[in-house]
C-alpha cells in the first residue's frame, strides 16, 4: 500500500473521477427519461411508425432500467497500460460504459463485459498484457472509501500466484463478507478460469464442472450477462433462460443479473416450465425416479395410443329411425389411416373422424335408396352425421379428444390405464410408485411428462382460431358502429371538418383496442410452452432427469447451452452419474467440458473433511483447493438428546457468525422435529439438504449425519454438499452411529 499522504492524493483523485463519472450518470439518466417521456406522448402515424415508436420506447426503458441498476460500485477498477501498449495510458472499468460525446465518444468508463476490459480479469505479472497496473477501487454508494493496487510486473511481490488469483485482496475482502441470505455479483473480482467460461463462444453446449463453492452459479449467471451484451440483437428477440433447482434457489440468485442491469432472463424450475404452472407438489423419491425415466417417453406414447379404440365388435347409433352400425373393421383401417399420418393424436383425430364419417353416410345414404340421392343429398347426409350428438359420443369414445394433463391425472389414478400403457416397460413395483407417491398437485417431475403429453397429442386450435377470428370479427364491427357515431355527429356540426374515418380506418380503431404487447423476449416465452430460446443456461444440471433433459432439449433446438454442475453432488436418484450419459443422446461427443478448480466459499479447514467424504464417493474428482483458511476448526458433539441440547449449540453458532447467516441442515424425517426446537430467526434456517443445494450461509450446523447417509442411495453425496454450504464454520451434531468418513468429527 502506497505511502499514507500520497494514498490520500491518489484517493482524492480517484473520488473526483468517480464523481465525474455519477454526473454523467445523472445527465443520462435524465436525457433517457426526457426521450422516454417524448416518446410515450406521441401518438398516431402510419403502423411503421407506430412499430419505431414502441422499439424505441422499450430502447429507453431498458437504458433506464440499466441506469438506474448501476448505483452501487459504478466503476470498480482501473488499468494502468505500459506506454506505448494501449492507445490510452489509463482505462476505468465498471458496471456499464460511459462515453464523452464531446470528445469523439472517448471511453470514460468501460463496461465489464467489453473486449478492452478483458486484462482487468487476466493480466498476470507473468503475462501482464499491457497492463502495468491493476487498481480496484472500494466503495460506499458514490465515495470511494479506497483501492488495492497490483503492479504487474516480475519484479513485483509474488501476489497469490499459487491459486493464480487476480486482485487478491479485493477477492478476500468479498469473500470474507457477512452472507445476507441473497447471493451478490462478483464483477469486480471474476478470476481468470472463471473469465474464460464467462466469455465462451455462444454455441454448442458447454458443461462446466467444478466443486462445491468454485463459483458455478455466480459464473452461469455472469455469462448470461456477458452473453446478452455480446450478442444482444439475437438473445434479446429469442430471450435467456437459466433453470435452477427450486425456487429457494430462485430467490437466492434473483438479484444478481438485475444488479448487472440485465433484466430480459428467464429465471425458472422445470416444475416452472409448463405455463401457468408452478409444480411444486411433493412425492416420494422413487416416484420421482420412475417418472424420469426416458422410458416414460414410451408409456406416454402406448398411453395415447391405448385411447385410440375400435368397437368390440360393433356400436350401433341410432339416425333418422335407422339403426347404423360401426363396425371394427371400418374403425381399424380408419384409425390405421390416421395413425400413419404421424400427425399428433388431436390432429390425427380429424382423419379418423372423416373417414368413419364417410362410412356412416355410406351407410345412411344406402338404407335411404343410393339411386334416388344425388351429391347434394349425400352431402347433407353427411353434415346431419357430422352434428348428431350420437356420432359425437360414439367418435368421441372410440378417439377422445385429449389434454395433456387429462391423459396424465387417469394413467396415475386408473391402475388399468396404467397398466396397458406400462405393463411391459415398469415393473409392478414401479407402477406403484406411480400410482401412490403423489398428493393432489402436479410435481415437478410431472412437468417434462405434460411436455412430452403436449408433443403426442398436439393441438387441435381450429376451434379456438375461429373463435379469434368471431371476436376479431365482433370488435371490428364495434368499431365500425363507433366510428358511425362520430360521424354522425360531426355531420351535424360542421361538413368542412375532417371525419374521424378519414383518419382512423375501423381496422386501427379495432387494434387500437387490443393492450399493445409490451412484453420482453422472457415474459412471451413463459406464456408459451413451445418458445424456443436463443441460450439456455442450466444450474444444478447434475440434478435432472433423462425426461427433464428431453424437455429443456426441445426448448433449445439449436443447442446452444451452458450447463453448471457437479456429478459429486448429484442427490436426485435418477440425475447425472455422468456428463456423457446425459448429454450423448442429443449431442453425441460434440459438447466441451470446462472445470473450475479452486473453491472460493468453503475455508481449507472445513474443505479437509468434505475431501475425506469425496474419496469416499465414487467419482474421479479431485478436493478443490480453498482459497482462504479461518483458523476456526470444525467441531463435532454426540448429543443424547436432541431436544435439550441443539437450541444452545445453534444460539451459540448465531452469536459466532456475528450477524451473519446460520443453517441447520437435517435428515429428511428429522425436519418437523428439529424445526420445532429453534425460534424463528430470519438469520437462522433449518433445511433438508436438498434444499440446500446451491446456498451457502456463514455457518452450518448438520445434525444427525448417519441419517443423512443412509437416508437414500445417494446419502454420501448429500452430505458432501451439506459440508460445503459454510463460508466460515461448521459443527456436526450426532445422534447416532459415527460416520467413518467425517474422520473424528462425527
Ligand atoms: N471470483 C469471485 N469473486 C468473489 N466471490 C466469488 C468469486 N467466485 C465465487 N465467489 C463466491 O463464492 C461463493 C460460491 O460461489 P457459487 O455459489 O457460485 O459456487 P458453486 O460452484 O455454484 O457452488 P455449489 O456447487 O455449492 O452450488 C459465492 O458466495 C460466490 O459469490
Amino acid at each position: 500500500m502506497p505511502e499514507e499522504p500520497a494514498y490520500e492524493a491518489e484517493l482524492r483523485h480517484e473520488q473526483a473521477y468517480v464523481d465525474a463519472l455519477f454526473a454523467k450518470l445523472d445527465a443520462e439518466r435524465t436525457q433517457t427519461q426526457r426521450r422516454l417521456d417524448e416518446t410515450l406522448r406521441q401518438t398516431g402515424g402510419t403502423p411503421q411508425a407506430r412499430t419505431e415508436r414502441e422499439a424505441a420506447t422499450t430502447l429507453h426503458s431498458d437504458r433506464l432500467a440499466q441506469l438506474g441498476s448501476v448505483e452501487q460500485g459504478l466503476c470498480f477498477g482501473r488499468l494502468d497500460f505500459v506506454p506505448g501498449s494501449s492507445d490510452e495510458e489509463t482505462a476505468y472499468i465498471g458496471r456499464l460504459g460511459l462515453f464523452d460525446e464531446d470528445d469523439d465518444y472517448r471511453p470514460l468508463l468501460i463496461d465489464w463485459r467489453a473486449p478492452v476490459a478483458r486484462p482487468f480479469y487476466l493480466a498476470t505479472a507473468a503475462s501482464p498484457d499491457g497492463v502495468r497496473r491493476r487498481r480496484h477501487l472500494r466503495s460506499l454508494s458514490r465515495r470511494v472509501t479506497g483501492f488495492d493496487d497490483e503492479i504487474l510486473d516480475l519484479t513485483a511481490a509474488d501476489q497469490g500466484q499459487d491459486l493464480g488469483l487476480a486482485g487478491e485482496a479485493a477477492l478476500l475482502a468479498a469473500l470474507e463478507r457477512r452472507r445476507t441470505g441473497e447471493m451478490a455479483d462478483i464483477v469486480a473480482t471474476i478470476q481468470a478460469e472463471q473469465d474464460r467460461i464467462i466469455r465462451a463462444p455462444l454455441g454448442g453446449v458447454m458443461v462446466v464442472q467444478g466443486a462445491p463453492g468454485t463459483g458455478k452459479t455466480a459464473v452461469a449467471l455472469h455469462r448470461a450477462a456477458y452473453l446478452l451484451y455480446t450478442h444482444r440483437q439475437q438473445l434479446t428477440t429469442r430471450g435467456v433462460l437459466v433453470v435452477g433447482p427450486n425456487s429457494t434457489f430462485l430467490r437466492y440468485i434473483g438479484q444478481v443479473l438485475p444488479s448487472l442491469g440485465e433484466t430480459g432472463v428467464l429465471l425458472s424450475t422445470i416444475g416452472q416450465l409448463w405455463p401457468g404452472l408452478d409444480a411444486d407438489g411433493a412425492e416420494s423419491p422413487e416416484a420421482a425416479e420412475v417418472k424420469g425415466r426416458l422410458v416414460m417417453a414410451e408409456v406416454l406414447a402406448k398411453a395415447v395410443r391405448d385411447r385410440q379404440g375400435v368397437p368390440d365388435p360393433v356400436i350401433e347409433i341410432e339416425h333418422e329411425r335407422e339403426i347404423l352400425k360401426l363396425d371394427r373393421k371400418t374403425c381399424t383401417q380408419a384409425r390405421a389411416r390416421a395413425r400413419r399420418s404421424r400427425r399428433p393424436h388431436n390432429l390425427a383425430r380429424r382423419l379418423f373422424v372423416s373417414d368413419v364419417l364417410d362410412a356412416l353416410t355410406r351407410q345412411a345414404a344406402r338404407a335411404l335408396g343410393e339411386d334416388l340421392l344425388d351429391a347434394q343429398d349425400v352431402q347433407d347426409i353427411r353434415a346431419e352425421l357430422a352434428s348428431s350428438p350420437a356420432v359425437a359420443a360414439a367418435l368421441n369414445s372410440l378417439w377422445p379428444k385429449l389434454t395433456p394433463a387429462g391423459l396424465l391425472d387417469d394413467l396415475f389414478a386408473e391402475r388399468e390405464h396404467l397398466d396397458r400403457a406400462a405393463g411391459e416397460l415398469l415393473s409392478e413395483e414401479d407402477r406403484k410408485h406411480l400410482e401412490s407417491g403423489r398428493d393432489a398437485k402436479w410435481t415437478p417431475a410431472d412437468v417434462p411428462l405434460l411436455d412430452e403429453l403436449a408433443e403426442l397429442l398436439g393441438s387441435d386450435d381450429s376451434e379456438e382460431e375461429a373463435e379469434q377470428k368471431r371476436q376479431e370479427r365482433v370488435e371490428r364491427a364495434y368499431a365500425e358502429g363507433v366510428l358511425d357515431i362520430l360521424d354522425q355527429d360531426e355531420e351535424i356540426q360542421d361538413e368542412e371538418v375532417l371525419r374521424v374515418s378519414d383518419v382512423l380506418d375501423a381496422e386501427l380503431f379495432a387494434e387500437r383496442q387490443q393492450a399493445r404487447s409490451q412484453l420482453t423476449a422472457a415474459q412471451r416465452a413463459a406464456q408459451d410452452r413451445t418458445w424456443t430460446f436463443g441460450h439456455v443456461i442450466v444450474d444444478e444440471a447434475q440434478e435432472l432427469s433423462a425426461m427433464d433433459w428431453r424437455l429443456l432439449m426441445r426448448r433449445t433446438p439449436n443447442r446452444s447451452m451452458t450447463l453448471v454442475g457437479d456429478v459429486a453432488q448429484t442427490g436426485a436418484a435418477g440425475g447425472a452419474r455422468t456428463w456423457d450419459e446425459v448429454l450423448s443422446p442429443y449431442v453425441a461427443d460434440r459438447w466441451r467440458l470446462e472445470q473450475l478448480t479452486v473453491n472460493y466459499r468453503t475455508p481449507a479447514e472445513i474443505m479437509a473433511v468434505a475431501a475425506g467424504v469425496l474419496a469416499e464417493l465414487d467419482v474421479d474428482l479431485a478436493a478443490p483447493a480453498s482459497v482462504r483458511e479461518t483458523g476456526v476448526p470444525p467441531w463435532g458433539v454426540e448429543v443424547v438428546s436432541l431436544d435439550e441440547e441443539l437450541p444452545s449449540l445453534v444460539a451459540a453458532e448465531l452469536s459466532a457468525v456475528d450477524g451473519g447467516t446460520v443453517a441447520v441442515l437435517v435428515p429428511g424425517g428429522r425436519f418437523d422435529e428439529v424445526r420445532k426446537l429453534l425460534p424463528e430467526d430470519e438469520r437462522l434456517s433449518v433445511l433438508t439438504v436438498d434444499r440446500s443445494k446451491g446456498l451457502e450461509f456463514d455457518g452450518v450446523v448438520l445434525v444427525s449425519p448417519d441419517e443423512i447417509v443412509s437416508g437414500s442411495a445417494r446419502g454420501l453425496n448429500d452430505l458432501y454438499v451439506a459440508l460445503t454450504r459454510a463460508t466460515q464454520r461448521l459443527g456436526v451434531v450426532r445422534t447416532g452411529p459415527a460416520v467413518p468418513a467425517l474422520g473424528g468429527l462425527g
